[in-house]
């Protein structure tokens, strides 16, 4: 019997105590709205607020939080539809196991640790080890993901034929970039570097970060860092070199590393100690109750009647509110910010409303130590697997994405009982939607017959069940033409009239955690300036 399972999508399911505030509220009048807002002498309504940022993810902690650390003065909203913050970033405990049913860990940039050190979370931050291997599943064998480039030449990962097409395409002998067309992740890789090392190195990686498929993902939206190599350097060893050196230059010019920062060595991600909810969780304690509001759904967003900012429509436990502020950040998922602002701007919403969010389910099982075979991997003395995870290309025959070795990752953290060892296998993504049908018992009896062909022990028993969540709508789809919608839905809200209005979240940040907060914290700048400024034009009146 499964210790827990949750099934729920990861837009907001409205709580029974939320349906019952909105059947039973008569909606105000906006005259009477207005007397329940601060009133200037003049009689016309201020806003209540400078900023409201909606949704309590990373994304929107991050922006509030250091709003309110560069602007103490700034009245600041939190408002988050659920009964809890995190938004994906869901950590449960349960019958001595601590597992996570969203992400799993962090890249640890210095954008996410400084923001964790600033709100008193220091101690907290946990650091996996850097040697720590990511294992991919090539001909019914388990091989290390190569961490550099004389790993990538010696060793088996790729065949010789195979290295030589990588090596001569990273040099630049390869097909010139197509003139005036969006390459897919599939199309840049496999001619950059070759079919070989896109199949076993870039199409794994596509599910273990986007669950996605690498023949709709966009190059440049979901590769970034990469895809802007070749036209940096016109070869991707060349734009590397320049990278590098553009990147030696921009630290220089920052100083040095603020010192309450752990050191970050090789490979290693990072968590927070009790599971990555301690982050959010602690950001929102640092706000404060007054600032972070619970079960607060928005229902609508409009201009309001002074063109100085915004009406924002709630669902509350106490019935319908509208607060008014002179800017918003909507961090909610795509497909809700398409609904909130579909009155007041028609053509952002379209463009919100079309990008894609595919399903996975993350199963969460314990197995007794030695049940797992030790080849392909190397042991702990004691049994189990080190290690990250491993991943497994559609091509091979598994249908789980891949398996994170949950008992090894942070090993200093317990997280299972003694003599157990616990993994997180994701299953479904982009090319398997048919995971949002399945039971609970049909994706556990999946993916532990994915694990009796690569990681148990012939005959091994079906495991305890630690929990199972589906995530209807998972991880937003960074595919071809995803900047060009972005850029259609400001330019649709510009075009309505709706500056102040700023869109944020894992859709147009990246949906790396550690980007989410590098992003918010760029935002929280962008909203001081823009708060000033229409502070400077208040006072001119
Ligand atoms: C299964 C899974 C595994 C992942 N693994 C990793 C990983 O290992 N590492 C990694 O770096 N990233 C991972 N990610 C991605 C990462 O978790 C997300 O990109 C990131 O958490 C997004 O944060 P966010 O704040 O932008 O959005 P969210 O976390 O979606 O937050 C948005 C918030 O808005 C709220 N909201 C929605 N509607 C309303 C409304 N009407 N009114 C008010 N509030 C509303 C939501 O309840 C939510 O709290 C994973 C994601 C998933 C789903
Ligand atoms: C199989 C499903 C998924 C796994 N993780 C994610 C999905 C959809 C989501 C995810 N994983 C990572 C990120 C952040 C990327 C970043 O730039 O920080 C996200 C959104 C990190 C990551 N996970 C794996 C790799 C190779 C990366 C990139 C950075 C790194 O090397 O740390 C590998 C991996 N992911 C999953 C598994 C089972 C796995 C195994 C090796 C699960």
């Amino acid at each position: 019997m499964p210790t827990t399972t949750t099934r729920a999508s990861s837009s907001f399911a409205p709580s029974p105590r939320s349906f019952r505030a909105v059947r039973a509220v008569t909606r105000h009048a906006p005259s009477a709205r207005a007397s329940r807002l601060n009133v200037r002498a003049s009689g016309s309504a201020d806003a209540a607020y400078d900023a409201v940022v909606i949704g309590a993810g990373v994304s929107g902690l991050s922006t509030a939080f250091t709003l309110g650390r560069k602007s103490p003065g700034t009245r600041t909203l939190v408002t988050e539809a659920r009964d809890r913050v995190g938004g994906n970033i869901t950590t449960r405990s349960e019958n001595g196991y601590v597992w996570e049913e969203g992400p799993n860990s962090y890249q640890p940039g210095d954008a996410i640790l400084t923001v964790a050190c600033d709100a008193g979370m220091r101690d907290d931050i946990l650091l996996a080890d850097p040697n720590s291997d990511r294992y991919v599943l090539w001909d019914g064998e388990l091989r290390a993901l190569p961490k550099d480039i004389p790993t990538a030449v010696l060793g088996t990962f790729l065949t010789w034929p195979g290295k030589i097409r990588a090596g001569l395409g990273a040099i630049g002998i390869r097909p010139p970039p197509p003139e005036g067309k969006e390459e897919s992740v599939k199309e840049f890789v496999s001619r950059n570097l070759g079919v070989e090392a896109f199949e076993r190195l870039i199409e794994p990686f596509c599910s273990g970060v986007y669950a996605g498929d690498p023949a709709m993902l966009s190059s440049v939206a979901a590769t970034g860092r990469v895809q802007r190599l070749e036209p940096l350097g016109g070869s991707l060893v060349a734009g590397a070199l320049k990278a590098q050196k553009e990147a030696y230059d921009a630290m220089k010019a920052r100083g040095p590393r603020d010192p309450r920062l752990p050191k970050v060595e090789g490979q290693t991600v990072g968590s927070f100690r009790g599971g990555l909810k301690t982050f959010p969780e602690g950001l929102a304690r640092a706000l404060g109750p007054e600032v972070v509001k619970l079960e607060w759904k928005v229902t609508q967003i409009t201009k309001n009647a002074d063109g100085d900012g915004f009406d924002i429509a709630y669902d509350t436990p106490e019935g319908a509110k509208t607060i008014t502020s002179h800017s918003v950040v909507m961090t909610a998922p795509a497909y809700v910010t398409s609904k909130v602002v579909e009155a007041m701007a028609p053509a952002a919403s379209a463009a919100l409303d079309k990008f894609y969010y595919p399903p996975v389910a993350s199963v969460t099982v314990s197995y007794p130590k030695d049940a797992f075979r030790l080849d392909g991997t190397s042991a702990l003395p004691e049994g189990g697997l080190t290690g990250f995870g491993q991943l497994h290309p559609r091509s091979q025959g598994i249908r789980t994405l891949g398996t994170i070795y949950s008992s090894s990752l942070f090993k200093d953290d317990k997280r299972q009982p003694d003599g157990e060892f616990m993994i997180l296998n994701y299953i479904g993504g982009a090319r398997d939607t048919a995971v949002k049908d399945m039971t609970d018992e049909a994706l556990v009896t999946a993916i532990h017959e994915d694990a009796l062909k690569t990681i148990l022990k012939p005959g091994t028993p079906p495991p305890k069940v630690v929990g199972v969540k589906v995530w209807e709508k998972a991880i937003p789809q960074f595919n071809v033409g995803h900047l060009d919608v972005l850029a259609d839905a400001k330019r649709g809200l510009k075009e309505a009239g709706c500056d102040g209005l700023f869109l944020g979240g894992n859709y147009t940040a990246g949906v790396a955690l550690g980007r989410c907060v590098e992003f918010g914290v760029e935002q929280a700048a962008e909203l001081e300036t823009y708060i000033a400024s229409v502070k400077a034009k208040e006072l001119a009146r």
